[in-house]
């Protein structure tokens, strides 16, 4: 086998609205939410070798474990080819993004490493079945295997492309983690936001007509995340991304994101990016 090595971008989805329509009878909840791309995120590097063992190495040491999404997503392909002894891979994993940040940064490497193998290996699988697999892993992993900004419903696996307006975005990334299991299951959470047709949902920024219906919660659990999230909202219409911590506002220039980041407190952080309707991954993978 020859040894080949690619390098990819692992970019974060933002939600720029995320409704909770109601409760599957399985415990899981369905949803309805604009995905959308930002050219910021993680890098992976893959260099395959005969050795028949996948390894990844990462900037941050506590995720070099077997619970890494890397490793599920790149074991849950090799499980599925026949000559398993002569694929190996080592992936090397460098984070940027915040985890438990509801930028879907874990479902985004895994997303990565299998759109990366599934070329590499040359395994033929098509985009929809590394979806359906992607999804026994997590919930958002089969949007980035997508990579295209849509429109998902159900638990995420109902996609509809929709193109998202140009638009820079500042993200801050208060240092919360917030358990997004122990969100799902609050008891004041609302769960009944009316379904929206697809067809005629129009998406013009962040306006009150479409909302994240975890925020209200979000925000009262987690002090630091309302205060980021007042402190944007002094200069744009700002909302939180999936279940937090990461707030965003929506700006129409670079300069204007920029100048806003630039008058930032100490005390916040985070970075400005621009909106994507292809992921990243897929501008280099497929061009
Ligand atoms: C809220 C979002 O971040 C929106 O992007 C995602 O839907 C959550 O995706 P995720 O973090 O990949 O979540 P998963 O790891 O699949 O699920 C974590 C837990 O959240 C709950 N969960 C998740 C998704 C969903 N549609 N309904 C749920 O009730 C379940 O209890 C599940 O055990
Ligand atoms: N490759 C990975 N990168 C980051 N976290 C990972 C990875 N693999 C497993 N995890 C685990 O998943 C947890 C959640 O991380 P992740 O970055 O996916 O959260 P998130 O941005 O809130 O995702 P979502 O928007 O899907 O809720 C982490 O605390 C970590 O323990």
């Amino acid at each position: 086998m020859t040894h080949q090595k690619l390098t990819l971008p692992s970019p974060a989805k933002l939600n720029l609205f995320l409704h909770i329509n109601g409760r599957l009878e399985n415990g899981y909840h369905e949803l309805q939410s604009l995905f959308h791309f930002i050219d910021y995120g993680d890098t992976m590097t893959f260099e395959t070798n005969a050795s028949g063992k996948i390894t990844l190495s990462c900037n941050i040491k506590a995720l070099e474990t077997d619970d890494n999404l890397v490793l599920k997503a790149a074991n849950l392909l090799v499980n599925l080819t026949l000559n398993k002894v002569e694929k190996g891979v080592h992936i090397t994993l460098n984070k940027r993004l915040p985890m438990g940040g509801g930028v879907g940064g874990g479902s985004s490497n895994a997303a990565t490493t299998m759109l990366a193998l599934n070329s590499l290996w040359d395994l033929g699988h098509s985009t929809a079945d590394l979806e359906a697999l992607g999804n026994t892993l997590g919930a958002d992993v089969p949007i980035f295997i997508r990579g295209k900004s849509s429109i998902a419903e159900g638990t995420g696996d109902k996609m509809c492309t929709y193109n998202v307006h140009n638009a820079w975005y500042l993200v801050l990334t208060p240092n919360a983690h917030v358990n997004t299991k122990e969100l799902f299951s609050h008891p004041e959470l609302p769960r009944n936001t009316p379904k929206l047709d697809n067809n005629t949902l129009n998406y013009s920024g962040i306006t009150t007509d479409l909302k994240n219906d975890f925020q209200s919660l979000v925000v009262k659990k987690y002090p630091i995340i309302a205060k980021a999230l007042q402190w944007l909202l002094e200069y744009a219409p700002s909302r939180m991304t999936g279940t937090g911590a990461c707030v965003f506002a929506e700006f129409a220039t670079e300069q204007q994101a920029q100048k806003v980041f630039q008058q930032l407190p100490e005390e916040l952080s985070g970075f400005v990016a621009k909106g994507c309707n292809i992921s990243p991954t897929h501008q280099v993978l497929f061009g």
